[in-house]
Parts: structure tokens; sequence; C-alpha cells
């Protein structure tokens, strides 16, 4: 059985069976896991139970999604969804206002959209995905994959719930009804210089569950200042807060800063990464801290370039138009006045 740390990797390592081990076992687990996220924020999680053989499916359906000829993939071109579903060429986003070097498909639980005209701006997001016709069989294997890491992300919210001296179920009301969980698949070609794969950033959800192909580098984590490479462990999902759980944590628990530098020139590296959300109109609730981990919370991060909004689907606009900024001016051009943007950004 695995313990909490490996002294060979610069991440945590976390074995979530232990949760099934007897209540001393699950007991230290949950303190293991409270200490990885309020010190690093990030974990390597094994244990989670999700089949080798739908991990391999999914590099693979991944794979072949992006050698689908280009026209094929245009068809699903994420500028002509309104809810931002879809493909995205390589360069075809920003963050931090400098461009990724990656392509990718973003898909998200469908639901009918929005259409009171008195909604809330974060309806926008709801809506259908744009499926490949040449590759059927990405939606059931997508949906497969969403279903099975939403039952590992809620196991993990009852058990950080519980580390931090609250009711299990204390977030799952915001969970409860119409969660908003979405993934990437995503490829990052090779490129000169360890270029900008994805640039630094925080995820603005609750937590990230990421799976990166065997062997392919890149993943790096902000430790102290430094960047902390993070490469993949064979079968393990590599772990990390959001700013919400930030935000419900008062801070104690740390949304940390992550980036994607390139593969070299003549290679190639395709990752998934699972983002849990609850109910777009959901907020957050705030965990009633113990004294003595609230005399550790750090305090929510204030940077004028990145409010946290606790209301889930405020957080993410914000950064769909922040990242997809072709799709905000074609779709939602006063969302992006009252943003801030302007045309030539
Ligand atoms: O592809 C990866 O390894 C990480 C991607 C990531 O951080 C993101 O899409 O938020
Ligand atoms: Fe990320």
């Amino acid at each position: 059985m695995s313990t909490s740390t490996s002294s060979s990797l610069s991440l945590p390592v976390l074995d979530l069976s232990r949760l099934a081990c007897g209540d001393e076992e699950a007991a230290a687990f949950r303190d293991d896991l409270r200490r990885a996220t309020h010190e690093v924020g990030f974990f390597y999680l094994t244990g989670h139970g999700v089949p080798q053989e739908l991990i391999d499916r999914m590099i693979s359906v991944g794979r072949k999604l992006f050698e689908l000829p280009e026209a094929d993939k245009l068809a699903l071109n994420m500028v002509d969804s309104p809810h931002f579903r879809g493909y995205t060429r390589i360069g075809g986003e920003l963050t931090q206002g400098a461009v990724d070097w990656r392509e990718q498909i973003d898909i998200a639980t469908e639901r009918e959209p929005v259409t009171d005209p008195d909604a809330e701006d974060f309806w926008v997001l709801q809506g259908p995905n744009q499926w490949p016709a040449a590759l059927p069989e990405l939606r059931e294997l997508a949906t497969e994959w969403i279903e099975r890491l939403n039952d590992v992300s809620l196991t993990l919210l009852h058990a950080w719930a519980e580390a931090l001296g609250a009711p299990a179920d204390v977030f799952d009301p915001a969970f409860a009804e119409r969660p908003a969980p979405h993934i990437k698949i995503a490829r990052y070609p090779g490129k000169e210089d360890a270029g900008q794969g994805v640039g630094a950033h925080k995820d603005l959800g609750v937590l990230t569950l990421l799976y990166v192909e065997e062997g392919k580098g890149g993943l790096q984590v902000e430790r102290d200042g430094q960047w902390i490479d993070a490469p993949p462990v064979s079968g393990a999902f590599v772990v990390n807060i959001g700013e919400l759980l930030e935000i419900a944590t008062n801070g104690y628990l740390k949304a940390t800063m992550h980036r994607v530098v390139s593969p070299a020139p003549g290679q190639d590296r395709i990752s998934v990464p699972y983002f849990y959300g609850p109910a777009l109109d959901a907020t957050i609730p705030t965990i009633d801290l113990p004294p003595e981990l609230a005399a550790e919370a750090r305090g929510v991060t204030r940077d004028p370039s990145n409010p946290l909004h606790p209301v889930f689907g405020k957080n993410w606009l914000k950064s769909r138009l922040r990242a997809h900024q072709d799709v905000g001016w074609a779709h939602h051009p006063e969302l992006m006045e009252a943003q801030g943007f302007t045309r030539d950004a």
C-alpha cells in the first residue's frame, strides 16, 4: 500500500482505496489528503478504480480525433458554439494573454440552452456539444469518462469535507442538481525551446483530475516560487484544487498555478483534464474550519487580473471569455465589453 509521499517524485501520491481499508486507514488518508492539498495543492491519485482499459481507450480515441482531416476538426469549431463547446485549433486559445500551443476539444454535460433573455449571463455555458461524425465512439466514451470521474470526485470531496471538520455531505447540495463537469482532450505538438503549451494558470472549478499520456512530461507546478516538473505516473491521475475549493476554505486549500511546456520538436503529448464543477448557479459553501485549521488559512488570493467568484458559472464564464475571445466576440460581444475586453486584445 502506498504511503502519502514518494521520495522520487515532487508531488505526494495518495491511494484512494485506503478509504475502504477500515476507519483508521480512512482517517489517515483524509489527513494525508488535507496536508497534500494545503501544502502543495497537487497530488497523484492511485487506487481510484477507473479501469485501465477505459483510460487506454480514451488516449487512443484522443489520438484518432487529432489525426482526423483538418476539415473534420474545423466542422466542430468552437467559434460556432455560443456554449464554448467543440474544437480549438493550435494557437486558438489564450492564457494570460499569450497564445497556447495545443489543439483541443471541449466537452461538457449536455442540456437544453437557456433562452430566457433575463437569465444570468453564465447560462450561455449550457447547451449541446459538437461531436465528430467520423469518430462516433467519442460520445459514449466521453460520457462514461465523465460519469466515472464524477464518482471519484464526489468521493474526494466527501473526504475533504470530513478532513476539514465538516459533515461529509457539506458540498452535496451544490452538486445534487445539474452539476456541470467538463473535459478537454488536448494535444500539445512539439515546438522549439519548450514554449507555452498552456500558460500558467489556476483551474477555476472545484477540482481537476488530469490524465496524461504515459511517459509524456511537460506539466509543471508552482511550489515555493519555483516550477516543479510533474511527470505522469502510470495509471494515476494528477489531481489539483480549483479556485472554488480555495474560496470554500478561505485559502486553507490551495489552487496552485501550473502550466505545460511544449514537447520537443517531432514529439507530441495527449492529455485529458476533467474539471469537476457544481451547478452553474451554485454558490460553493464556505466551510467553518476548526480553529487549528482556520489559523493556517491564508485567505483567498486577491489578484485584480483574476477576480474569484464563489458562483461557479460566473467563475467559469470569466475564464471562458478570457481564453476563447473569438467565441466571446462572435456570440457574446456585450459580455466581452462588460468584462472590459477590447476587440484587438
Ligand atoms: O494538459 C495538461 O497537462 C494540463 C492542462 C491544464 O492545466 C488545463 O487545461 O487546465
Ligand atoms: Fe489547468
